[in-house]
């Protein structure tokens, strides 16, 4: 079942068409990451998914439910997590979250329960502080239990890292990550490295459409180069190599650095690639002290997509 579902979603804003005919789906259970660069589009995506903003033309759903500008009732479907969040300072995260659960109506029973496992989940379980005295990474954590006091079904981080240290970004990463069985989670960023941590399914926004859409594991298969990366013991034997691998067919380009060597060959996926180079290796009696295949990294495709 999708969660969210996207046909032939249009935003203009004057003569700038920022959303493009844009489809889009979003598998129950996904942490899904929605990248794209400064001005790609992602916000204005986000702003229609939640209501906020009237699309010019096109199709939402949430949990089959469509979502009509200007009404919240689809949005009970919905937790969301701003870039930063704003809180009343005086109050310890308990006391916030009682006080959310009342807005939304939820009974007081409820919410108890609710707020000891959340606080738990992201970590906050033992915290008395006032939230004037958190961490940016301790604000964020409390705004991801917020976001998922009422259920859920689709929790929307936009940006939620952007703002923080490696560790409070580890922090947050980790928390959206635990989440993940009890909700889908769509992470709107530009932090390719936190994509590749814990989505499983990516999509590329690219002049108003997905550039790339699959699971990360189908994306980097699909776009697989046959490339190697080998290291010698000296600089003398990776030259010695480089010199009869560019005399090899196989071999598209041949890059030495120091000991350090990169093969990309000509033929993708193909037996002949990764075995002619062994085979080069054995005729010249020589023993790489590395010798593995290259992944492409979600950098890469997101640079091939964006040129
Ligand atoms: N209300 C508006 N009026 C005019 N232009 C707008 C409006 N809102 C957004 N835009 C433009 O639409 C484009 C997409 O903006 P958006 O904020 O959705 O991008 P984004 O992918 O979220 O970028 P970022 O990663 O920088 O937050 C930008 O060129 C922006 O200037």
């Amino acid at each position: 079942m999708n969660v969210l579902e996207i046909h032939q979603l249009n935003k203009r804003f004057r003569e700038h068409q920022v959303i493009d005919g844009l489809e889009l789906t979003v598998p129950e259970h996904a942490v899904f990451g929605f990248i794209g660069q400064n001005g790609a589009g992602k916000t204005t995506t986000m702003k229609m998914v939640l209501g906020l903003l009237k699309p010019d033309s096109g199709s939402i759903t949430i949990c089959g439910e469509s979502v009509r500008y200007g009404e919240t009732k689809s949005n009970r479907h919905v937790g969301y997590l701003p870039d930063v969040p704003e809180y009343y300072g005086y109050m310890n995260a308990r006391e916030y979250l009682a006080l959310c659960g009342e807005i939304t109506g939820l009974p007081k029973k409820r919410i108890q329960e609710r707020s000891g496992e959340l606080l738990e989940l992201v970590g906050l379980g033992s915290t008395k502080k006032r939230i004037s005295g958190f961490s940016r990474g301790m604000k964020q954590r409390l705004g991801i239990a917020q976001a998922l006091l009422h259920e859920p079904r689709l929790l929307i981080c936009d940006e939620p890292t952007s703002a923080l240290d490696p560790v409070g970004r580890k922090e947050i990463l980790d928390v959206l990550y635990a989440a993940k069985g009890k909700t889908t989670v769509l992470l709107s960023t530009h932090i390719l490295t936190d994509v590749e941590r814990i989505c499983d399914h990516v999509a590329i926004l690219h002049g108003g459409k997905l550039a790339l859409n699959g699971t990360l594991s189908e994306l980097k298969e699909g776009h697989r180069q046959d490339g190697y990366a080998l290291e010698f013991r000296s600089a003398e034997e990776a030259a010695r190599f480089a010199e009869c691998m560019k005399s090899n067919r196989f071999a598209a380009t041949v890059a030495q650095e120091g000991t350090a060597i990169k093969v990309q060959l000509q033929l993708s996926g193909t037996l002949g690639g990764g075995q002619s180079i062994i085979g080069l290796l054995a005729h010249q009696q020589l023993t790489p002290v590395r010798f593995e295949a290259l992944e492409p990294t979600l950098e890469n495709l997101f640079m091939e997509v964006i040129q």
